[in-house]
């Protein structure tokens, strides 16, 4: 599992920024650091990806380079992927991406969650390095469904599961359910969920803060 704040870097600041009750109101700024880490979370993706040399033409002169051998799948989890996987997507530019609308149903008096899932586009994804993509992996039932409903669309080689904040429970029941090779690569690893299945200490509901609440 890579966890990016193990290492000192500006983008505990962006983090910091996205949890901070006094900063993370600003909705432009929520939304731009979540993009900001997105595209910091993908360039240590792209790390673990194959390459291919190839002989290239400069004006110059033929000069070797090696390029991705084939484009990672990007795979939104609607609606608060959206700017993280806008991050993704800036550098994982030449990708084609899947769309996939899921959200937690939060019954009061009942502490399960249930994951609603209404809405999947994706390419072909057999053979496939998939990128899936959510900011929040807290009981990890969100992504675990997700890649259940994903093998509809064919059998990826590998899912990298990328979020922005995990708890080690969500880490624990995607290990537990996950029947392919995947790994893990996040920007935070918190404490706990709170009863409510909340991040601790997280940073609120990241769906709400990109984009307000919804009914
Ligand atoms: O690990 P889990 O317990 O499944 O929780 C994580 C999910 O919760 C958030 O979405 P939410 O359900 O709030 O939907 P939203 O994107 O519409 O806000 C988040 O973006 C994940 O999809
Ligand atoms: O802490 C959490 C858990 C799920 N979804 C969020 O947006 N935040
Ligand atoms: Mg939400």
């Amino acid at each position: 599992m890579f966890i990016l704040n193990k290492n000192n870097s500006i983008a505990n600041q962006f983090l910091s920024e996205l949890r901070d009750i006094k900063v993370h109101k600003d909705r432009l700024r929520f939304r731009k650091n979540l993009e900001r880490l997105g595209e910091i979370l993908a360039y240590e993706v792209s790390k673990s990806l194959d390459y291919k040399e190839s002989e290239i033409e400069t004006p110059l002169q033929k000069t070797k380079v090696n390029t991705l051998k084939t484009q990672p799948i990007l795979i939104s989890v609607l609606r608060a992927a959206v700017p993280f996987y806008q991050g993704f997507s800036n550098i994982f530019d030449h990708s084609d991406s899947g769309f996939i609308g899921a959200y937690r149903v939060e019954e009061s008096g009942n502490e399960e969650i249930n994951i609603s899932l209404q809405y999947q586009a994706t390419p072909d994804l057999t053979d496939k390095e998939v990128i899936l993509i959510d900011p929040m992996l807290a009981t990890g039932k969100s992504f675990v469904k997700s890649v259940e409903n994903l093998l509809k669309n064919g059998r990826p080689k590998k899912i990298h599961i990328a979020a922005v904040i995990a708890a080690p429970e969500g880490i624990n029941y995607i290990k537990n359910n996950l029947d392919l090779p995947f790994s893990i690569w996040i920007c935070a690893l918190d404490e706990k969920l709170n009863s409510a299945s909340y991040i601790v200490p997280g940073l609120g509901d990241a769906g709400d803060l990109a984009y307000g609440s919804k009914l």
